[in-house]
């Protein structure tokens, strides 16, 4: 498939034109089987956005992987976050890009009372199938019998940049770019996963020798997890362009050198100052237009050159070279895929090795990680009365939790196996070895890190983001005045406030109409319901949650709603 540039008009593709020239060969995609045909083997991973389970098609003995779509709120129907993942990844082909082999259903069970029937759902589940990749790169890194060597490093980043290269010359943003969305199989392929965040952009793709495309409009600048966020990104900037993607891929560079993430800020500002630690403080010079942008303005920090060069020395001139590049804080100028490819030190002994050449590994996801500090550290076990490890009794933990264990049309269990005939979920930790739940991974990370942050919180229902990190220890502390920054600042934004996190509402007494509310949105996309805004007296902080409460709420009609919703979809 090769990107048609005749439909380009103004350097971007409308998203029908984008559509058309992207479509993939009818084969490669089988559209609609039933979860029945396949056989559930175990869960892979949890993320916000679905959980996945290993399986193996019934039909044709190949393995693959099942990314359950989470109706957050069911009377919303489809995510739009998962149709815009569905819809990038049926037209995406590369070797180096996950692909979207076919969806699968489950249908609630059927011709059951309601008094009987624990499973109260009515629409049917919707999942994703993919090939089944042996790893996650954060997953590999975290086992600790293996060991990266400096080919084998090479040889994933190559494959990583050539995926990263299809994408940004077919106009697609990731805006999630993570160890853990880089999947890795024993043929020492790597596939960039997980396009929940990502999108069709409007603007130029990037040149050889010209750092990032020029940005032609404004986006949501709440994406990308924090430890691989870009500092722009951290600053709030909207124009912007495939660079961020490309920071994140100094992230993942830096983090199979060393075996354990770079940057693990603990916060948004304090994820800028570790940068600025690495990268050195911007000045006009490094970075250009860093005054202009909406969270520079709270920033005080003391000025520092960078020690990039001196923690990476170990690993020789040729990769602090490209790291620099890649970590570049003017994101005009940060290294592009097409370039990055022709760097010397890819051209260097130890060369990159073949993906061939790797040995295979033990099967390693994000979601072992407990496994593999159990068996590093021996850990203790978690303070009695934690929800750690729901253990083998706790139906969502077997090989077929959340799933109908027969046929889906005749299922037994009920949705996520939580039927009322299912022993209570057991308490305590779980036996070594077993796989807890994702939130209780971090306690297992190795010294010295911080949780793991959350993925940028979105709306799944609009695709819209909500109000930032929720989890940080700041903003409880930081919560600001019912009232909020004076008028006149910018929309949003941490402005004036050096420790509060990523995003702080601006809660002005006069709600917009809903008209004008809609003009807001594509001024500033960090959208939130103002009509909730109108009622309280002070900011509910639990932004997911509320998002859900009041959409249910909402005065427009549905028909209404699911036109917007479509009308949005490559909007921001
Ligand atoms: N095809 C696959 N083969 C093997 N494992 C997979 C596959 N797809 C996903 N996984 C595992 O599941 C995890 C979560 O997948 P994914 O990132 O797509 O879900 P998500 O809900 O969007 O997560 P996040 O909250 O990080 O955005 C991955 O980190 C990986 O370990």
């Amino acid at each position: 498939m090769s990107f048609d540039s005749s439909r380009e008009v103004g350097g971007a593709l409308s998203p029908r034109s984008f559509a058309i020239a992207h479509q993939r060969p009818k084969a490669s995609f089988v559209g609609c089987s039933r979860i029945a045909d396949y056989e559930v083997l175990g869960k892979l991973g949890e993320g916000t956005f679905g959980e996945v389970h290993r399986a193996r098609s019934k039909r044709t003995g190949a393995l693959v992987a099942l990314k359950k779509i989470i109706m957050h709120n069911e009377k919303d129907g489809f995510p739009i976050t998962a149709l815009r993942e569905i819809k990038l990844l049926k037209l995406l082909s590369h070797k180096n890009v996950l692909r979207l082999e076919n969806m699968a259903v489950e249908h609630p069970p059927p011709g059951k009372s309601k008094s009987i029937c624990t499973d109260k759902r009515k629409r049917p589940i919707m999942y994703m199938v993919t090939p089944y990749m042996d790893h996650d790169l954060s997953g590999l890194l975290d086992n600790p019998s293996v060991h990266f060597t400096e080919p084998q490093i090479k040889c994933y980043l190559l494959q990583l940049l050539e995926g990263l290269k299809y994408l940004h010359e077919n106009h697609i943003l990731h805006r999630d770019m993570k160890a853990a969305n880089l999947l890795i199989n024993n043929k020492g392929i790597l596939q960039i996963a997980d396009f929940g965040l990502a999108r069709h952009y409007e603007g130029e793709t990037p040149k050889p020798g010209k750092g990032g495309c020029e940005a032609k409009r404004e986006y949501t600048s709440l994406v990308v997890t924090r430890w691989y966020r870009p500092p722009e990104l951290l600053m709030h900037l909207k124009r912007y362009t495939t660079a961020i993607d490309m920071w994140g891929v100094g992230c993942v560079f830096g983090e199979m050198l060393v075996g354990k993430p770079i940057l693990a800020g603990e916060s948004d500002i304090h994820q800028l100052e570790i940068i600025f630690d690495l990268c050195g403080t911007p000045t006009d010079e490094t970075m250009p237009g860093w005054k202009q942008l909406p969270g520079a303005e709270a920033l005080k920090s003391r000025a520092r050159p960078g020690n990039l060069s001196q923690r990476f020395r170990e690993y020789g001139s040729g990769a602090v070279s490209l790291l620099k590049e890649l970590l570049k804080l003017d994101w005009n100028s940060r290294i592009n895929a097409i370039d990055a490819l022709q760097h010397p030190y890819f051209r260097s002994a130890p060369y990159p090795a073949a993906p061939g050449d790797i040995p295979s590994f033990e099967e390693s996801h994000e979601f072992d990680r407990r496994k593999f500090h159990d068996r590093r550290a021996n850990l203790p076990p978690a303070p009695k009365g934690g929800t750690v490890g729901r253990g083998a009794l706790d139906p969502n933990n077997g090989p077929n939790s959340g799933f109908h264990t027969g046929d889906s049309y005749g299922g037994r269990n009920g949705v996520n196996g939580g039927g009322r005939n299912q022993p209570p979920p057991r308490r305590g930790p779980p036996p070594s070895g077993e796989r807890v739940p994702a939130w209780h991974r971090d306690r297992n990370l190795p010294p010295g890190l911080p949780p793991r942050p959350p993925p940028p919180v979105v709306d799944h229902v609009n695709g819209w983001d909500g109000a930032g990190d929720h989890s940080d220890r700041y903003a409880d502390r930081d919560r600001p005045p019912a009232r909020g920054p004076p008028r006149g600042g910018p929309a949003g934004g941490s402005v004036g406030r050096p420790d509060v996190d990523t995003y702080i509402p601006s809660y002005d007494r006069d709600a917009p109409r809903r008209d004008e509310w809609r003009r807001r949105e594509d001024r500033d996309d960090r959208r939130h319901d103002w009509s909730d805004r109108r009622r309280g007296p002070g900011p509910d902080y639990d932004d997911r949650a509320r998002a859900s409460r009041t959409r249910s709420r909402s005065p427009a009609p549905i028909r209404d709603r699911d036109r917007d919703r479509e009308r949005d979809m490559y909007r921001r």
